[in-house]
């Protein structure tokens, strides 16, 4: 009777769950609504489980919430459309300020004439490869695919792009993968036990050494063209598969009973062979079923192991499919020796290498906007510095390059109780980025330097005929005088203005043509 009744009720609310889940962006604000809906569509959970998870959303008033939700987007469709990209979130109103939203979540290094040498606040990439990007993390719920505790124990992944977090222990790796996910901030730390496995998250710890193995999640629907074949398609290409096969082993029975051999190649096999070999390693490969594959690794540092190192190692090394490595830093400890040692390891690797700083909440938290943005834009100096120092040694792990490292750094609070989801939507964006699955639609920018300054009206185009030539000014000398040097009042000031560059007491005549 129980059973009926909650098969009753499951499939009832079905829809309305599924459409919870797939817009986890949409349903943030009551992470414990996003929970449930998940854990109900879990087919692995059990029955009282998701009895107890149904009157609970029932008593969170989830009914209302998903009704005002529906009404809101699309109603027929189980997902929001790809494109227009949802509207921007409402500006906060009047006396209610968010300082986490007024920090910037992606930093570039200043440009080395700059005399402030400080982070310069990176451009947001488009909306619509934001949300492409969330689109793949969000549009269906993570799938926990393996966890392995060595290299050759990881099962084989010959189409998926995979991307890796990498990290000291506890600086908050899976809770940045929970987080990717749509778990909100509090929800995304507090994943414990058998129900965070259960909900296909990753298990996070206040203890350091929570993660001891390699743990697999998949992300978003494979391409079509890949791994999300039709039926009718599977169904054709199967068809021609075994046509080509009977007519091989066809044409061997006829040169066999001419007394001929079976065509042979180089390598002593026959082509029915290599065929056989081929459809055996079809079977043995599952078809791609996530756009993206995310690893979870055991942290380095405290509570780790020294075999673990030798396995992150093999599989940096050897993994076919992965596309690049996230390290993540903590940004209230900063850089440490043993993220310089990652670092060798990845150039040593030549993977692609992006470096994402966690717990950025714990910065503003307490202090003014200004001085938690001047500690992020301290550390992210000191990785660029050090990042610039170990690239000396290689010629194709470079800034920027193919297989370098990115020199855009990303702030993330994945764990933020609060304000959770700070620099999510980026991070996605540069881990999709790094998989290959969105663009960089963005326009290099001069820092400092606006392309079309507010209120300038933009430039009319004429044809070549038309345009009116100035006449030539005459060439005129010019004297340009240097200020007289600032009065010095402080000892470092002191030794500034000895340095040749800064004395500024000869005038210098300078020819200049306009
Ligand atoms: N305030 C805050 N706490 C965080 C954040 N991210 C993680 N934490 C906390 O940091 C602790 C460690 O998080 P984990 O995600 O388990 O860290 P990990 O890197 O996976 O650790 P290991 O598995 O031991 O390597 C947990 O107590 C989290 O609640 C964050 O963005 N803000
Ligand atoms: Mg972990």
């Amino acid at each position: 009777m129980t059973h009926l009744r909650l098969t009753a009720t499951v499939t009832a609310t079905a829809p309305a769950l599924r459409h919870i889940v797939s817009n986890p962006p949409v349903f943030r604000s009551s992470p414990a609504v996003f929970l449930c809906a998940h854990r109900c569509l879990s087919t692995s959970a059990p029955r009282h489980r998701r009895e107890v998870d149904i009157r609970r959303m029932r008593e969170r008033g989830w009914g209302t919430a998903y009704k005002q939700r529906k009404s809101e987007l699309e109603p027929s469709s189980p997902l929001p459309p790809l494109s227009p990209p949802p509207p921007p979130p409402p500006p906060p109103k009047d006396g209610e300020t968010d300082s986490s939203s007024t920090i910037p979540t992606s930093y570039l290094p200043p440009p080395s004439n700059d005399p402030n040498q400080r982070a310069v606040p990176a451009v947001a990439p488009s909306a619509s490869s934001l949300y492409h990007a969330t689109h793949i993390f969000s549009s269906r719920p993570p799938k926990f695919l393996y966890s392995a505790g060595r290299f050759l124990e990881l099962p084989r992944n010959p189409h998926t792009p995979e991307v890796c977090l990498i990290g000291r222990s506890n600086v908050g790796k899976s809770t940045l993968i929970n987080a990717l996910a749509g778990l909100s901030g509090s929800a995304a730390r507090s994943s414990h036990g058998l129900q965070a496995r259960r909900a296909n998250s990753a298990i996070t710890s206040r203890k350091a050494g929570c993660t001891v193995t390699l743990n697999g999640y998949g992300f978003g629907e494979p391409p079509a063209a890949i791994g999300g074949l039709k039926r009718e398609q599977k169904q054709e290409q199967g068809e021609e598969e075994q046509q080509e096969e009977e007519e091989i082993e066809k044409e061997e029975k006829e040169r066999e009973g001419a007394g001929g051999k079976a065509k042979t190649t180089q390598s002593g096999k026959s082509r029915a062979d290599r065929r056989q070999e081929a459809k055996e390693a079809r079977l043995r490969d599952p078809p791609r079923a996530h756009a993206l594959v995310m690893v979870d690794m055991p942290g380095y540092g405290l509570g780790s192991e020294v075999a673990w190192g030798k396995e992150i190692q093999k599989y940096l090394e050897r993994r076919v499919m992965l596309k690049g490595a996230v390290v993540l830093i903590d940004s209230v400890a900063g850089i440490k020796d043993l993220d310089r040692a990652v670092f060798k390891s990845l150039r040593a690797a030549g993977l692609k290498t992006a470096v994402v700083l966690t717990k950025v909440d714990k910065l503003i938290e307490g202090k003014d906007r200004e001085r938690a943005q001047g500690r992020i834009q301290e550390v992210c100096l000191s990785i660029w510095n050090e990042l610039r120092r170990i690239e000396r040694h290689s010629e194709t792990w470079t800034e920027g390059g193919e297989n370098g490292w990115e020199n855009e750094i990303f702030v993330t609070g994945a764990g933020d109780p609060k304000n959770g989801g700070l620099g999510i939507e980026e991070a996605r964006w540069a881990i999709c980025k790094m998989a290959g699955l969105v663009e960089d639609t963005r326009e290099a920018v001069v820092p400092g330097l606006e392309a079309n300054p507010a209120g300038a009206a933009p430039p009319k185009i004429v044809s070549f005929d038309d345009i009116v030539w100035a006449p030539a000014k005459p060439v005129e000398e010019k004297t340009v005088v240097q200020q007289e040097p600032e009065k010095i009042t402080t000892f470092e000031g002191l030794r500034r203005a000895t340095t040749p560059k800064q004395s500024g007491v000869r005038q210098k005549r300078l020819k200049a043509t306009f």
